[in-house]
């Protein structure tokens, strides 16, 4: 499927975004791991979040968490100590995605588990009982996801568990939203320097916990609303703390360079938190800005710098070759058919010098990654009729963007 995509003149529109995937998967370990009373509320209604909530609640032996990142990392860690033989698999992209830093960090705590195809990746066969725990080294830079999987278990283990990080540490906030999660549920999880993290063997108090909204959807509001420009754009967005410990919050930072202004209220009769994103005169014409913590944004500022004309260059980009696709590779291509170079440096670096080719408005691929479709869709309004393949995929984090676009104005035609 394709959609074409027409923008209204202008955006006034009041959305109401998703819940945070990440939040909703560690605080449904959480829950399941103390015992579940109370099912967390607010859940993300997408699909990574949709895979952790069956797996939890199926008995079937083969757990298929299919493009979700989370789920594969955080399950496979629960599943370790949890009796029973299950194999846990995905999509094709996903046994491609690394797991050996954490199957080998879990077999060191005493885990059973064996590759159940090539070395080194899923799908895996894992055979869970109790795990002892204890004091741990494990590299810090190729995904914060195995640190966090491994956080998440740690109040479990009869000693506790003592992790070092080793290297330049990725996505540091996403370590800092597990031990904050955890922390709402009476673990006892916290950095003792800059690179260890101990966690006490003291188990979770289970709790009514509701998710906030989510961060890096917002990041597709930001965006519009800097290419609308000076039409007056506004966007009300909802359930967003200003105070989050989200670390794609910086979105707020890096969008006040880019011509969005932010501001937040609360609705006195419900207590609702809206987040306000208005232009503003004053751009800058250059933007460098290191993505080590927030590599989620990275494709949203790319092309919204394109679009806008100011030249970047990004570091910190390492991780995205790993994710639901290569980004790096995906991002050159698509932004190509629009007319502008873009050039990688080192696997983990972006730079656009103002460099153009001629534009093919060639339909936008979206190599089975959200983030393209919801980072590209946007363009639409410098370049009508705008084509996206396969605009199903935004349904991993963000089902109801294209309604939410529909809803604030945008015409978008299916063709087949
Ligand atoms: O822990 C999380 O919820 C996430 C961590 C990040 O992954 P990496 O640590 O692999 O960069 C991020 O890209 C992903 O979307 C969600
Ligand atoms: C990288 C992502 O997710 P995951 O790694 O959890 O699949 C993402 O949502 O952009």
């Amino acid at each position: 499927m394709t959609y074409d995509i027409t923008a209204p003149k202008t955006l006034d529109a009041s959305i109401k975004l998703p819940a945070s995937k990440s939040i909703s998967n560690r605080a449904l370990i959480i829950y399941a791991l103390s015992g579940g009373e109370h099912v967390p509320t607010n859940l993300s209604d997408c699909d990574d979040t949709a895979v952790v909530i069956n797996a939890l609640k199926s008995a079937e032996e083969v757990i298929d968490v299919k493009a979700a990142g989370t789920a594969m990392r955080f399950l496979s860690a629960y599943l370790s100590l949890t009796p029973g033989e299950r194999v846990i698999t995905g999509s094709e992209r996903m046994k491609h995605r690394p797991i050996g830093i954490l199957v080998d960090a879990l077999r060191a705590l005493g885990a059973d588990i064996e590759y159940a195809g090539e070395e080194g990746f899923p799908p895996l066969r894992i055979k869970g009982h109790q795990l002892e725990g204890g004091q741990l080294e494990i590299p810090g830079n190729v995904s914060s996801q195995f640190i966090s999987a491994l956080l998440l278990i740690g109040p479990m283990l009869k000693n506790g568990l003592q992790l070092t990080l080793q290297g330049e540490i990725i996505s540091r906030p996403y370590i800092d939203l597990t031990l904050w999660v955890m922390g709402s549920f009476g673990a006892q999880a916290s950095w003792m320097d800059n690179t260890t993290i101990e966690v006490k063997p003291q188990p979770y108090v289970n709790k009514p916990y509701v998710i906030e909204n989510d961060w890096s959807a917002a990041s597709y509001w930001y965006e519009m609303v800097a290419l609308f420009g000076d039409s007056m754009p506004e966007v009300r967005l909802n359930g967003l703390m200003d105070s989050s410990r989200q670390g794609d919050s910086i979105i707020k930072y890096i969008f006040s360079l880019l011509g969005v202004k932010t501001s937040f209220s609360t609705d006195p009769k419900t207590g609702e938190t809206f987040t306000t994103l208005k232009h503003k005169i004053g751009g800058v014409q250059h933007l460098d800005f290191d993505f080590i913590n927030c590599p989620d944004l990275a494709q949203t500022v790319v092309v919204t710098c394109c679009a806008l004309g100011v030249s970047f260059h990004f570091t910190g980009l390492a991780s995205l070759k790993i994710k639901e696709t290569d980004r790096i590779e995906a991002l050159k291509n698509e932004l190509r058919k629009m007319g502008f170079l873009i050039r990688s440096v080192n696997d983990s670096e972006l730079i656009w010098d103002h460099g153009r080719c001629e534009p093919t408005f060639d339909a936008i691929d979206t190599y089975e990654d959200h983030r393209m479709a919801m980072s590209f869709a946007p363009l639409a309004i410098v370049h009508p009729h705008l084509r996206v393949n396969h605009p199903e995929v935004v349904s991993k984090s963000y089902p109801h963007f294209w309604s939410d676009l529909r809803q604030a104005g945008f015409l978008i035609e299916e063709q087949q």
